[in-house]
């Protein structure tokens, strides 16, 4: 249950700037004849008990102890599963189903209410409001909701989504993410404003994301530096970490990267495609939460309003009925024409979705992407990467983890 729970990154008239690439689809919600619904009630589940709910299950030596969220309850309930909530939390909804995501995904695409981490709000919401803040001031996005999110996302959306200056920053970035878990975010703050003060008038093409955030205000800044650095670091190391054991145990795919990159083309397709076959097979969010603000009919249940809704898509991307072979390590898919049975266009468009979905996507995604391909190009260039002893291991919490030890071997190419 905890893990569910941690397992979900519970890390909109919505600004214009951001809605373009987003398809609100309200319509899309499933009308069922009403009179055949089953009730909340009927939900499949684990077998509960009063007041402590299913937790049994959860504890050590129980049925779903480990990793149950890829695929023991999917095996065993089908593709919608009630977890009960229990000692005063909510009761969470999984569902297994790539449509059905879409359904409360596109429902809820206007004002999109995603849980956060009780004791970050907490902690947020009082470090704030000792400084003096009003209590409609933000915290930021992870932990915002509702017209307070909506603001701040409009404000910060257009710089940090914005390629130009992602492309610009990645060098300090890679450098603040190395040392970041030793600092705040105000330190960061200070250093880039005494930084930027000391430098002669750039262009603006010439300024960064936090340099550009700044110009704004310096709340936005340390909010949205806060932010990043809650919600960017582990992601993009454990993938790149993921990506990196998928390459050494998949030697003939490691070599054909290693030619493209040591082919210095401009695009390089390849390697997109090798993060994006690692993020469908180790998915550092397991999934996502979405708590719905109207009723829903979904596979056949009523989804009443307030439910914590949870689309495990690392289920999802694993299913042979949207990725063939899923077991494989095959970044070919993500490049083959339509035609190949492999084709990741033959998936649901929801099956594989790692990085979120809609008006509430993660922010960081260009930041991320470019800090994993940047990272993988170098080392995958400069050593010959393997693997030995048993395989790398996963340790499902708030982000799916690897865990050590990391048996990697490093050997230089030679040139
Ligand atoms: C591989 C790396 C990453 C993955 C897989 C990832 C995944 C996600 C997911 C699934 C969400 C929830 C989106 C939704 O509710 O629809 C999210 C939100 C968020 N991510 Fe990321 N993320 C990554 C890296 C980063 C980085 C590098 C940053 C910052 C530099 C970042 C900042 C955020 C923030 C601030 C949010 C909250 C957005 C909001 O609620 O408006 N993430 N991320």
């Amino acid at each position: 249950m905890q893990t569910v729970r941690r397992s979900v990154l519970t890390l909109a008239t919505v600004s214009k700037k951001f809605t373009r690439s987003v398809a609100v689809n309200s319509a899309s919600v499933v009308t069922n004849d009403e009179s055949n619904l089953k009730s909340w009630k009927e939900i499949p589940g684990p077998s509960s008990l009063p007041i402590i709910g299913q937790l049994l299950h959860f504890l050590p030596r129980g049925s779903l102890h480990e990793n149950f969220v890829t695929t023991v309850l999917y095996d065993q309930y089908g593709p919608i599963v009630k977890i009960d909530g229990f000692f005063g939390s909510p009761s969470i909804v999984l569902l297994f189903d790539a449509e059905a995501s879409a359904q409360i995904l596109r429902g809820e695409n206007w004002m999109p209410i995603r849980t956060s981490f009780q004791s970050l709000d907490y902690f947020r919401q009082n470090f704030y409001k000792r400084r003096g803040a009003a209590p409609d001031e933000p915290t930021g996005l992870i932990s915002d909701q509702g017209d307070v999110w909506k603001k701040f996302r409009s404000t910060v959306n257009p710089i940090l989504l914005q390629p130009k200056t992602i492309k610009l920053y990645t060098n300090s970035l890679t450098e603040v993410a190395e040392d970041m878990v030793k600092s705040i975010s105000e330190y960061f703050v200070a250093k880039a404003i005494k930084e930027f003060k000391s430098k002669s008038q750039r262009s603006t093409e010439e300024k960064g994301v936090l340099e550009k955030l700044l110009e704004i205000n310096e709340k936005v800044a340390v909010i949205m530096a806060s932010d990043m650095l809650f919600a960017g670091v582990d992601t993009a190391s454990n993938t790149m970490t993921g990506t990196l054991y998928l390459l050494a145990k998949n030697p003939d795919k490691q070599k054909k990267l290693r030619e493209e990159i040591l082919s210095e083309k401009e695009k390089r397709p390849y390697l997109k495609a090798c993060i994006k076959e690692s993020m469908r097979m180790m998915p550092v969010v397991a999934g996502n939460l979405r708590v719905t603000t109207k009723e829903y009919n979904i596979l056949g249940y009523k989804i009443p309003k307030g439910t914590h809704v949870s689309f495990v898509h690392q289920a999802l991307s694993n299913m042979e009925k949207h990725f063939p072979e899923p077991e494989k390590y095959i970044p070919e898919r993500w490049i083959t024409e339509k035609t190949d049975p492999l084709f990741h266009g033959n998936a649901h468009p929801f099956a594989w979705n790692p990085f979120g979905f809609g008006v509430r996507m993660c922010i960081g995604r260009r930041i991320a992407e470019l800090e994993i391909e940047t990272f993988l190009a170098k080392v995958i260039e400069n050593f010959e990467v393997e693997w030995f002893g048993p395989p790398l291991q996963t340790r499902p919490s708030s982000l799916n983890y690897t865990a050590g030890p990391y048996n990697f071997i490093f050997k230089d190419v030679k040139k």
